[in-house]
């Protein structure tokens, strides 16, 4: 099937299709390329149970890392290797560790909402870029942003765009602002490492554990050079750029969608700042902000399929798949199949109650991915997206800017609405 523009519009909603028609795989041609999908329930476990021996992400990703001097990183590689960097980079990447600092997570926050007057708009992104980057970078590597904020997502988009999505041709990162963005970006890596070399904090953070283990010979092939190093220490600024930021628009956008939930939302919100700060436990309890959460994930996955290399020829739901084929893992079709999900196409937060639990069904859920590579800030991202949610709520109210006009989700190069969701800060609550 050429049917690339169809894929384009709408990815899962093809998949979905084809899922249904010729079950959990079949083989699409986009963008030049054969791929091979894998894809539903059946898929899903497949990959979770059997399939740690047979894909690659090496070839996908090793591209990206190559434009910044930096092959194998912890996405770029497969086997023992990926298991000894995920080990070292698991401690900083996890919800205890972004959390240990509740006081400094909501500081952030609070200082860029209350940047903005009554009556202010803004594209909803930009708002949660400026809160989830700068709360990523201060907790993992001791560093705030600032102005390179704009640097970061522009070398970020171009890279993944042209290495990853590959929806932008190669020539692009020959333009100047690109060169100059990118500058900026391993400039700013390079002295986050270097202040790290100097200053001893507390607790160590992300950049102190990758330095201490570029000493050690088993880390020369993935920390051996300074290239490597700093790409490793600037995950932190690109970890939620697309992600935990995008799925607080999305979320937001529900919330303004469904006037209901968003009160219960707001209560919840207030609640949790009713004596002070919210502790570890009340950001990650189960609530209505949790549930609403969880079904933007479900609904407005940013991820909606990840793509490999077949590692060793192998046979799934009787089909054989050949060493060195292209494969995508549809991860979320399983999200829009109402078998487990009735209506699901209708954002419902009752679906993650106690009574119907249609995530924890087999195969039905996979917001972060599948296999060896699953996301190691899974738990990270739902406490930020949940702590950053409620911070606004409780301080803010806000408003679609013009909610009549039809808003289009793009691939650039996750879904997204780019900045064409803008709100209005309607009124200071707090
Ligand atoms: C809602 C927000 C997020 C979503 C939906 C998400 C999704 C994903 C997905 C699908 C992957 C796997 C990509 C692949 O297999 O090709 C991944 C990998 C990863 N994610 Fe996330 N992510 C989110 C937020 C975060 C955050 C906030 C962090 C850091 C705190 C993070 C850290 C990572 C890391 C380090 C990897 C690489 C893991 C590896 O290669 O072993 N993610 N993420």
């Amino acid at each position: 099937m050429g049917n690339a523009l169809a894929m384009q519009q709408d990815l899962v909603a093809f998949l979905v299709k084809q899922y249904q028609q010729l079950g959990p795989i079949f083989r699409i041609r986009a963008l030049n390329q054969e791929f091979v999908i894998l894809a539903g329930p059946e898929a899903n476990i497949f990959v979770t149970q059997m399939g740690a021996d047979k894909f690659r992400s090496h070839e996908v990703w090793d591209g990206f890392g190559c434009e910044f001097g930096a092959q194998n990183s912890l996405i770029a590689i497969d086997g023992p290797a990926h298991s000894q960097m995920r080990k070292l980079m698991k401690p900083a990447y996890s919800v205890s560790n972004l959390l240990a600092d509740i006081p400094l997570l909501v500081d952030i926050a609070q200082t860029v909402v209350k940047r903005f007057q009554v009556g202010e708009e803004i594209p909803a992104l930009t708002l949660f870029r400026l809160i989830v980057t700068e709360q990523l970078g201060r907790a993992l590597a001791d560093h705030a942003p600032g102005t390179n904020l704009q640097s970061i997502i522009t070398t970020i988009r171009f890279g993944l765009n042209v290495h990853i999505s590959k929806q932008t041709p190669s020539f692009m990162l020959k333009l100047p602002s690109y060169k100059r963005a990118k500058k900026d970006y391993l400039a700013m890596g390079q002295e986050i490492v270097d202040k790290h070399r100097t200053t001893v904090r507390d607790r160590k953070d992300l950049v102190d554990n990758i330095l201490e283990a570029s000493q050690k010979p088993e880390f020369q092939d993935m920390l051996g050079s300074e290239e490597q190093i700093v790409f490793a220490s600037l995950g932190p600024f690109v970890a939620g750029l697309d992600t935990a930021a995008n799925e607080c628009t999305f979320l937001l956008y529900e919330l303004l969608k469904h006037p209901q939930v968003l009160e219960q939302c707001v209560e919840v919100a207030d609640q949790l700042f009713s004596e002070g700060l919210p502790t570890q436990e009340q950001i990650r309890a189960h609530n209505v902000l949790h549930d609403a959460m969880m079904e933007t994930l479900r609904l407005h996955s940013i991820a909606p399929v990840v793509t490999r290399t077949a590692a060793k020829d192998f046979t799934f739901a009787g089909h054989s798949v050949k060493e060195g084929q292209n494969v995508m893992l549809a991860t979320t079709v399983s999200h829009f199949l109402p078998k487990f999900y009735p209506d699901p196409y209708t954002f419902d937060i009752g679906r993650y109650s106690e009574e119907r639990k249609e995530h924890k069904q087999r195969g039905a859920y996979n917001p972060f991915g599948i296999g060896t590579h699953i996301c190691l800030g899974a738990g990270a991202a739902e406490a930020q997206i949940v702590l950053v949610m409620a911070t606004l709520l409780h301080l803010a109210r806000l408003e679609q800017v013009s909610p009549q006009s039809k808003l289009r989700v793009k691939n650039d190069p996750t879904p997204t609405f780019g900045t064409a969701f803008r709100v209005r800060f309607s009124e200071h609550r707090h």
